[in-house]
């Protein structure tokens, strides 16, 4: 776990960038740093491996004052993945990642690069190649291969995916996640985006101008109850729709495949829907609101954990749902 105890940063010119920020970060969690610019997120992520000093308070990593550390020691066990990824750019993509191994000192250190690289999503071909050889996304996921490659417990990500556009920002959040769900590293990311934040975050802290913490929660308090008029308008106006991602299914009428609406429906032999996705039990509402309302035949399809269709939702039944829960 890491803490942030009644921590406050201000810079020799007098800017206030943190002030009193009491936070805590659960060990093998992500915690989401979001909030407009300049509101003091990046000092924070920085203060947890002291590139930046607090003026006051103090920041532990399990109950330990991280001043009490020696910063090159404490740093070797705490990953740091930057925007545009910080890579050397007369190093390979190989030598970009072995920087880390060489100063723990680990063997094998080729092999080890090279199955972080497949474990970030990049063939082995790519390994003899320069930074500027490589796509924006591409350089992101050595910069993330990097930051793990001295199996840190602990990473920080400052505006990790920002660089990239967003079909590959989108595929580098869902890898990432997948990776992180086997590694169950502490994580701390830094984000203006809170679509990012949501998606990324067990946690968000919502950081407001002059580096307070307005509100942290999990993505769901955040969505469906907003601390204040600042959270709600900054997690936006569409965070009814988006906190339906949170939603089950309870109450919502499943019709049999007999209801005339789903005379049109195509199934193949198996009984599997031609040409619509289908939603399971335990899908969110979301899931079936977007199914539901995108059907040109006006119904989501329930199918089982074997594709095949169980059942329909009329959407005027999932809008009724909402109007019932509001
Ligand atoms: N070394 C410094 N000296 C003086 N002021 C600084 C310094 N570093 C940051 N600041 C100021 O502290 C405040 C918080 O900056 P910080 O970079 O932490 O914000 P941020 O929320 O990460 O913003 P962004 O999303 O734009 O990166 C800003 O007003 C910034 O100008």
């Amino acid at each position: 776990m890491i803490t942030f105890e009644a921590v406050r940063k201000q810079f020799p010119d007098g800017t206030v960038a943190v002030e009193h920020l009491d936070l805590e970060l659960p060990t093998g969690q992500i915690t989401v740093f979001v909030g407009p610019s300049g509101c003091g997120k990046t000092t924070s992520l920085r203060m947890i491996n002291r590139m930046v000093e607090p003026t006051a308070g103090r920041v532990t990593i399990d109950g330990e004052d991280v001043r009490g550390k020696d910063p090159a020691a404490l740093r070797r066990g705490i990953g740091y993945v930057i925007q545009h990824a910080g890579l050397f750019p007369h190093k390979t993509v190989l030598d970009n990642v072995l920087t880390v191994p060489k100063l723990v000192g680990r063997g094998r250190q080729r092999q080890v690069a090279l199955e972080l690289l497949e474990r970030v999503g990049l063939p082995a071909a790519f390994a003899d190649r320069y930074p500027a050889q490589l796509s924006g996304g591409q350089q992101q996921r050595v910069g993330v291969a990097r930051a793990l490659a001295a199996d840190p417990p602990v990473m920080l990500m400052d505006e990790p995916f920002s660089a990239v556009d967003p079909v590959v920002r989108g595929q580098l959040q869902e890898e990432f996640l997948r990776l992180q769900g086997e590694l169950g590293k502490t994580i701390a990311v830094v984000t203006h985006d809170v679509d990012e934040a949501i998606t990324l975050g067990d946690r968000i802290a919502v950081f407001r101008q002059g580096g307070h913490l307005a509100q942290v929660g999990s993505p769901r308090d955040l969505l469906t109850k907003p601390a204040d008029d600042f959270v709600r308008t900054f997690v936006g106006r569409d965070r009814g729709y988006r906190g339906l991602s949170f939603e089950g299914l309870d109450g919502l009428p499943v019709r049999p495949l007999t209801d005339a609406r789903a005379a049109q429906l195509v199934l193949d032999g198996d009984g599997r829907p031609v040409g619509v996705d289908g939603f399971r039990a335990g899908d969110s509402l979301r899931t079936v609101v977007d199914l539901a309302l995108t059907s040109p035949l006006g119904i989501a399809v329930q199918v089982d954990d074997r594709g095949r269709a169980t059942g329909i939702v009329h959407h005027h039944d999932v809008v009724d749902l909402l109007e019932e829960r509001r």
